[in-house]
């Protein structure tokens, strides 16, 4: 190679390179890289063209000097074009040279439409990626039957070569787009942390759904969406699986920037690096806010009645296991008090099923004002209630207690057009640790006492009757208490 074609590598070189570095539009890259390539080759034409999008065919991606006649003869070539171009060759960057279209047997087919462009020599050389896949041809197309010399046919691989750094470019940037459109479309809001957890990146979706907009949370880390009720344990587990590299599936309680809960489903995968190294972290969040409540609701039904929106049975099982054994533990007492209204079923029968339905509500409000906020009482079902008392240091202050849960049909009932209602009642109740440590046995004793106080109903002393083995006359006073 003489100097003076060493000079013109060295130019072209620096020209590719001043295109690259330029950056900008890949489009006006290509078509500045084929501009040299014609300014190397005088009277040539060239065009970089790509396999269609079924890999098939050819279509012209740059051509800027080429006649839009020509262009648009050469886009859409056949499969069997592209081969000839050598797009599908075995060995890398080996051009293809066709002197002559008229007489190159390789061209027979297009032999007539090469005429009629004015395409007499055709060089081309494959456009390759990393994995060998063709990316499409850089071609020179000449006016004039010709060979190229060598250094033409440098600058022609030189050519190629900067062509696929575009066209890799291109496609990245497609890609990169076709994420920023779909992440952008996405409903969930996602998010991109650093190895350190500091946030480098969120979606528009996260902006609606915690109300911290891009620069609000950018650099922090996502502990700016903690708050008192977020569980520590959840916190930890992502911090360890974090930590290790792996990734994290489950629910966890955030707070949007205007205080309000925010329960998320959150799934957090590592994206690791070449060498397997954690290079950032990728969080997806769905808002299962709606889904939280719901699901409490469900719960709160499951454990609520629905006339008095007390406890229900299911609640009071829980509750008084619950209670005894915490009373184990602190040595305290409980007692279990089930209580049924006197005469209710005339309040139906006279004022009707509503009326009682009023009373009854009224007089589950009376209860649950007449104990303390740690006590429990419960539907039991139909006019019957229970009532736990817990943390019983002794029971000095069960007839204070007592005297408080009887206020609460002491008072008549008001009801509708000034109707006044008065019922009574009655409790059976039984004590733990004396009587025994199981919460159904505690029930079935207090029951087992409260039909003992109703069979008694006409001639009773008391209100109330406390359970016994065996029923003693004098159980009240055996126990130092009168009723009222
Ligand atoms: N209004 C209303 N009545 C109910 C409800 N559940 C049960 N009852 C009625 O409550 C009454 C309870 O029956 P009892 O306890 O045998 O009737 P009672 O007149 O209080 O009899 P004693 O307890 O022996 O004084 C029945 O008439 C039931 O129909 C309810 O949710 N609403």
């Amino acid at each position: 190679m003489n100097p003076t074609e060493q000079q013109c590598i060295i130019d072209l070189c620096r020209s590719i390179l001043a295109t690259m570095a330029h950056g900008g539009d890949a489009q006006a890259q290509l078509d500045a890289l084929c501009r040299l390539q014609e300014q190397a080759s005088p009277s040539s034409l060239a065009a970089l063209m790509i396999p269609t999008h079924r890999g098939r065919g050819l279509r012209v991606l740059a051509a800027p000097s080429l006649p839009s006649r020509m262009a648009e003869g050469l886009d859409g070539l056949s499969a069997e074009a592209a081969d000839v171009f050598g797009m599908h060759a075995a060995d890398d960057q080996v051009p293809v040279i066709v002197a002559d279209t008229s007489s190159d047997p390789r061209w027979l087919a297009w032999r007539d439409m090469a005429r009629e462009l004015g395409i007499m020599a055709c060089w081309s050389m494959p456009i390759r990626h990393d994995n060998g896949q063709p990316w499409g041809i850089f071609a020179l197309f000449g006016t004039q039957p010709s060979v190229p010399n060598a250094t033409q046919l440098k600058l022609l691989d030189m050519g190629a070569v900067a062509a696929g750094l575009v066209i890799h470019r291109m496609r990245l940037m497609e890609n990169a787009s076709i994420l920023d459109a779909a992440l952008a479309a996405t409903t969930d809001a996602v998010l991109l942390a650093n190895p350190d957890g500091v946030i480098e990146w969120v979606n528009p979706a996260f902006t609606t759904m915690t109300g911290f907009a891009a620069e609000d949370i950018i650099g922090a880390t996502p502990q700016i969406l903690h708050g008192p009720l977020t569980d520590p344990e959840v916190k930890a587990r992502i911090r360890d699986a974090l930590r290790q590299g792996q990734s994290f599936r489950g629910e966890i309680l955030y707070y949007r920037k205007d205080g309000s809960l925010l329960w998320n489903e959150l799934n957090i995968n590592p994206v690791f690096d070449a060498r397997g190294k954690v290079q950032r972290f990728f969080g997806i969040h769905r808002d299962t806010t709606a889904m939280h409540a719901m699901r409490e609701q469900v719960e709160r039904m499951a454990y609520t009645d629905p006339l008095t929106a007390l406890p229900n049975r299911h609640a009071l099982e829980s509750f008084l296991s619950q209670a005894l054994l915490r009373a184990k533990q602190n040595k305290t007492q409980v007692l279990v008090g089930m209580l049924d209204v006197d005469d209710f079923k005339p309040v139906n029968d006279t004022w009707g099923h509503a009326t009682g339905d009023a009373l009854l509500r009224a007089l589950a409000s009376r209860l649950q004002a007449a104990v303390r906020e740690t006590d429990l009482v419960a539907r039991y079902g139909g006019d019957e209630f229970v009532v736990v008392l817990v943390d019983l240091q002794a029971f000095d202050d069960l007839p204070l207690i007592m005297q408080r849960i009887h206020a609460a049909v002491e008072q008549p009932f008001s009801m509708r057009d000034g109707v006044q209602i008065r019922v009574g009642l009655s409790m059976g109740m039984t004590q733990y640790p004396q009587d025994d440590a199981d919460g159904e046995v505690l029930l079935r004793h207090a029951d087992a006492a409260l039909y003992r106080s109703k069979t008694n109903k006409a001639g009773r002393e008391a209100w109330w009757e406390f359970w016994q083995p065996v029923a003693l006359p004098a159980a009240a006073d055996a126990r130092g208490m009168n009723g009222s």
